[in-house]
């Protein structure tokens, strides 16, 4: 490392082509989207889509059935899942050619979720993209929550997911017949991986390890010749939302009220576009690229020109928006009072 860093060093101050090409790399950094062709090719592929029997997951399965790929959706409740995939089914571009399979299992359980990604092994082969969806989110002030409900928060959100690429990366390593494409994981984190608030607190912490967990594997599966995204979507209008905001804080509602919500079909939509163009860490809407642009750290860039101008321009942004949501806090402890354990 030290000694790519010397060689930067003396070569930058020998040749005065290092500076222009300075310039020069972005500038096709930023360009490179245009002509990269489609990272995501899906049609004929085998795609598992854990969470697929509503919500996000459902709307992702119906995008893919429709551009040709083998669906296997993964999630609890066997009618639920049964449901869902008569209407993946219905999507399909030939349904004469593409296979559908449902299958139930707990994805906070590792042997559950081996015994799933066997099962769909056994039915269609290795498969190609694993894109882990299954996930909810209990809000609430954290010190009202029981240890249990805590530890079930990361058990749903991060061991779930943990579980899923740990299955799909051994099937994909170990597969007899290497395709000639990348075989693709990818992940669901939330928004609040990048900047988390008053009432996320048992739950924001596992969509951040998700996080660290996609950038340590994008980096590790460039051994296997493996790619690994992730999607950061901001509120989805799904049954899950529904259910969270029937327990949500009313300071959480004030401080997140901003943001209006998508569909899961318009989120599937994104993702997969983005996914398309071989983007890595996939916001769905502006808001959730203003607050991706705020946190990059070490991660994979999507575009180096942008994305660095715009880490630079949200460094003064936060200069105001984390005052202002602090001073939400404030106004509603002034006018409301610290509110009592169990309340909203
Ligand atoms: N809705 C939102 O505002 C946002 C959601 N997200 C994330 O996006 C993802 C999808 O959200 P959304 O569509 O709202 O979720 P929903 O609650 O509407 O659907 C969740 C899906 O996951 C399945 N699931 C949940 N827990 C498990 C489990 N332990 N084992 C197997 N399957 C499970 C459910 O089926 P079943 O219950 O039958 O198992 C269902 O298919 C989640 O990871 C969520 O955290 C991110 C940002 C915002
Ligand atoms: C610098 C940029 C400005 C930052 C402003 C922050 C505004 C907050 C809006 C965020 C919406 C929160 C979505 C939570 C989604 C989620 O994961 C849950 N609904 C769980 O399902």
């Amino acid at each position: 490392m030290s000694s790519v860093l010397s060689t930067i060093t003396t070569q930058f101050q020998k040749s005065p082509y290092l500076l222009s090409s300075l310039i020069a790399v972005p500038l096709f950094a930023f360009a490179m989207p245009l002509f990269g062709g489609n990272k995501f090719p899906v049609k004929g592929r085998l795609v598992v889509i854990t969470g697929g029997s509503q919500g996000m997951g459902k709307s992702v399965a119906i995008l893919l059935a429709k551009k040709g790929a083998n669906v296997a959706i993964i999630a609890r409740d066997q009618r639920k899942l049964d449901l869902a995939l008569e209407e993946i089914k219905a999507a399909a571009a030939d349904p004469e050619t593409q296979k559908f399979l449902a299958v139930s299992a707990d994805m906070t359980d590792h042997a559950e979720v081996k015994r799933a990604y066997d099962e769909i092994n056994a039915w269609g082969g290795c498969p190609d993209v694993s894109w882990s969806i299954a996930g909810s989110s209990t809000p609430g002030y954290f010190k009202d929550m029981s240890p249990t409900q805590l530890e079930s928060q990361m058990r749903t959100n991060y061991f779930s997911t943990m579980h899923c690429a740990h299955a799909a990366l051994n099937l994909m390593t170990t597969a007899p017949n290497k395709p000639t494409y990348p075989r693709q994981l990818v992940f669901t984190s939330s928004v609040v991986a990048f900047y988390t608030f008053t009432g996320y607190a048992p739950y924001a912490p596992a969509k951040a390890a998700i996080r660290s967990l996609a950038d340590s594997l994008r980096q590790e599966c460039i051994l296997y010749d493996i790619n690994v995204s992730c999607c950061f979507p901001a509120t989805i209008l799904t049954p899950g939302f529904e259910a969270e905001e029937l327990i949500k804080p009313e300071l959480t509602k004030i401080l997140e009220g901003s943001d209006e919500g998508q569909t899961p079909d318009q989120v599937a939509k994104v993702c997969v576009k983005k996914l398309e163009e071989g983007q890595f860490l996939i916001t769905t809407n502006f808001i959730g690229s203003l607050m991706r642009a705020a946190s990059f750290g070490g991660s994979m860039r999507n575009n180096l020109l942008w994305d660095t101008i715009m880490a630079w321009v949200l460094n003064f942004v936060w200069w105001f928006v984390r005052p202002i949501m602090d001073m939400d806090v404030h106004k509603y402890k002034k006018t409301k009072g610290v509110p009592p354990p169990g309340s909203k």
